[in-house]
C-alpha cells in the first residue's frame, strides 16, 4: 500500500456475541494488542459490532481509554421517524460510533439492499460524523464471467452517486469477493489488487487524483494472519474487513500487526 494512507483493519464480528462477551472479547483484544505494543498510529484498528454490544463496547473505550475504534454493521438512511426497527446515525453518533459498514453483501443478499440504499445510507453516516466502510464485490458467477471489476465499479458509482469530492475522500472501500466470504477461500493478492487498483482509478476519474489517494481501499474475505501480509504488499490495498479471525482476538491482532 501507498505510505500515505493510514491502514485500518477492521473486524465484522456479524451476529456474534451479547453484551457480555463483547466486554470481553474487546477487552482481551485490546490487552493483546498492548501486550504486542501495538502502534496505533501506523495501523488503525477498529471492531464493528452488533448494535446490543456499542454501548458495552463505547463504557469499555472510555474507561480504559483505549485507542482502538468501534463502528456498527449498519445504519438507517432515515434520521429518526416510523421506520420501525431501524437504528438512526444519530443514536450511532452519540455512542462515538466512527465507521458503519454499509452494504456489505448480507445485507445486499439477506435484506434486498441496491446501490441507492447504499448510497443513502452512506450520505446519512458522513452527515452525522459516521464513516461508511461502503462494501463492494462479486459473486462467483460474475467472476467467472471475468466480469469483476466492471460490477464492483459499478457499485461504487452507485454507492458514491452525488458525493462531493469533500465527502468521497472520507469513505472507506472495502473489496469483498462474496466467493471468499466466510468460506476459507481467500483472493490472491493479484485478484484484491487488480480491483482495488481500478476502483483507486475510478475515484481519479470521478473525483481528482488527490480523492483517489485519500480513500482507504480494503480487501474482504476469509482473510487470516497466514494471509495479510501478502495482501498489504499490493500498492492499493490498504487493510483488510475481517469476520470469522475477528472473533479470535489472538489471531486478529496478529492480522493488524501484519508489519511485525
Ligand atoms: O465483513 C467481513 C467479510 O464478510 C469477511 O468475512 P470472513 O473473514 O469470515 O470471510
Amino acid at each position: 500500500m501507498a505510505s500515505s494512507r493510514t491502514p485500518l483493519i477492521a473486524g465484522n464480528w456479524k451476529m456474534n456475541k451479547d453484551h457480555t462477551e463483547a466486554i470481553q472479547l474487546a477487552q482481551k483484544l485490546a490487552w493483546t494488542l498492548k501486550d504486542a505494543k501495538h502502534d496505533f498510529s501506523a495501523v488503525e484498528v477498529t471492531v464493528l459490532v452488533p448494535f446490543t454490544d456499542l454501548r458495552s463496547v463505547q463504557t469499555l473505550v472510555d474507561a480504559d481509554k483505549l485507542e482502538l475504534s468501534y463502528g456498527a454493521q449498519d445504519v438507517s438512511q432515515h434520521v429518526s421517524g416510523a421506520y420501525t426497527g431501524e437504528i438512526s446515525p444519530v443514536f450511532l453518533s452519540k455512542l462515538g460510533v466512527k465507521y458503519v459498514a454499509v452494504g456489505h453483501s448480507e445485507r445486499r443478499q439477506y435484506h434486498n439492499e441496491d446501490d441507492a440504499l447504499v448510497n443513502a445510507k452512506s450520505k446519512a453516516a458522513l452527515a452525522h460524523g459516521i464513516i461508511p466502510i461502503i462494501c463492494v464485490g462479486e459473486a462467483l458467477d460474475i467472476r467467472k464471467a471475468g466480469d469483476q471489476v466492471s460490477y464492483a465499479l459499478a457499485q461504487v458509482d452507485g454507492a458514491l452517486a452525488g458525493f462531493s469530492a469533500e465527502d468521497a475522500a472520507k469513505v472507506v472501500i472495502a473489496y469483498e469477493p462474496v466467493w471468499a466470504i466466510g468460506t476459507g477461500e481467500v483472493a490472491t493478492p493479484q485478484d484484491a489488487q487488480e480491483v482495488a487498483g481500478a476502483i483507486r482509478v475510478r475515484l481519479a476519474e470521478l473525483y481528482s487524483a488527490d480523492v483517489a489517494d485519500a480513500v482507504r481501499v480494503l480487501y474482504g474475505g476469509s482473510v487470516k494472519s497466514s494471509s495479510i501480509a501478502e495482501l498489504m504488499k499490493e500498492q492499493d490495498v490498504d487493510g483488510a474487513l475481517v469476520g470469522g479471525a475477528s472473533l479470535d482476538p489472538e489471531e486478529f491482532a496478529k492480522i493488524a500487526g501484519y508489519q511485525g
